[in-house]
């Protein structure tokens, strides 16, 4: 069974139709790129599928079962963008709220919950910054502390919204070597990407979208410049074609 299964969702906005139709599933295990150009519905589709925005129609299952009822294995990296970084708290309790469904919300960390934010904050080696107020840390670092809240919710599948923007060489190896472990501990990664020349070695799958599918698959067979091509509008003309099949 796979762990990801979207059904003909469609999803609007005041009436405007955002996303037609969209269906894919994905095996256990895969990192996916989510790939189209601006206003494609990448985000929409993220927020859809975790009930932040209704749907006007379609279904989302994980392992099997309606995502109401499977939420606890999903986690998400939202756009960094999106976040008040003004919020008075320290990394290390943005790291705890990925424990909040193991802990209960209005229950103390136990240690264990805290040992267990402290070694996430270390394996994005945010540990020397784990007392320090979120406003007062850099953007590649802030991506890091929400990361490493991912990696304490100790999801099955994860959903991470434009995780390279803004990050510099070192953050975004650190990140691509987590999304790889991830991947060996058996997760299954939806990741919204815009860097094309990148794709074809980050991620065994790509969504390619633009408002409905236009192909999903293994990067190797679908992400080709016919594909790029309709995805984009025909507008994308850089692409040398070592980075693409087809
Ligand atoms: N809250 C909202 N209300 C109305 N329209 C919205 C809202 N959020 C997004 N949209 C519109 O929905 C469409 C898809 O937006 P979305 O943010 O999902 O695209 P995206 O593919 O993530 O884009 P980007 O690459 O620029 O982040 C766009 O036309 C956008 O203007």
């Amino acid at each position: 069974m796979n762990p990801l299964v979207v059904e003909q969702m469609t999803v609007a906005y005041d009436r405007q139709l955002v996303l037609e139709n969209v269906s894919f599933s994905v095996p256990e295990g895969k990192l996916v790129g989510v790939i189209g150009p601006n206003g494609a519905g990448k985000s929409t589709l993220m927020k859809a599928m975790l009930n932040f925005i209704p749907r006007m129609h379609g279904h989302v299952f994980v392992y099997g079962q309606p995502y109401e009822k499977q939420r606890h294995l999903v986690g998400y990296v939202p756009q960094r963008n999106s976040v008040d970084w003004d919020f008075p708290t320290n990394a290390l309790d943005v790291v705890l709220m990925g424990r909040y469904g193991h802990i209960g919300l209005w229950k103390r960390p136990r240690k264990e919950d805290i040992d267990m934010a402290m070694q996430c904050l270390d394996k994005v080696g945010m540990l020397p910054y784990a007392k320090r107020q979120i406003s007062q840390l850099s953007g590649g670092q802030q991506q890091r502390v929400f990361l490493a809240r991912a990696l304490a919710q100790d999801a099955s599948i994860y959903f991470m919204d434009e995780p390279f923007v803004g990050v510099d060489a070192a953050t975004e190896k650190a990140i691509v070597q987590l999304l790889n472990e991830l991947k060996t501990r058996g997760k299954t990664v939806l990741v919204v990407h815009h860097d094309l020349q990148t794709v074809r070695d980050y991620f065994d799958y790509v969504l390619l979208l633009n408002k409905r599918v236009i192909a999903f698959g293994e990067t190797e067979s679908v992400f080709t410049y016919d594909h790029i091509q309709k995805t984009y509008g025909g507008k994308v003309t850089f692409l040398s074609s070592t980075h693409i099949v087809g």
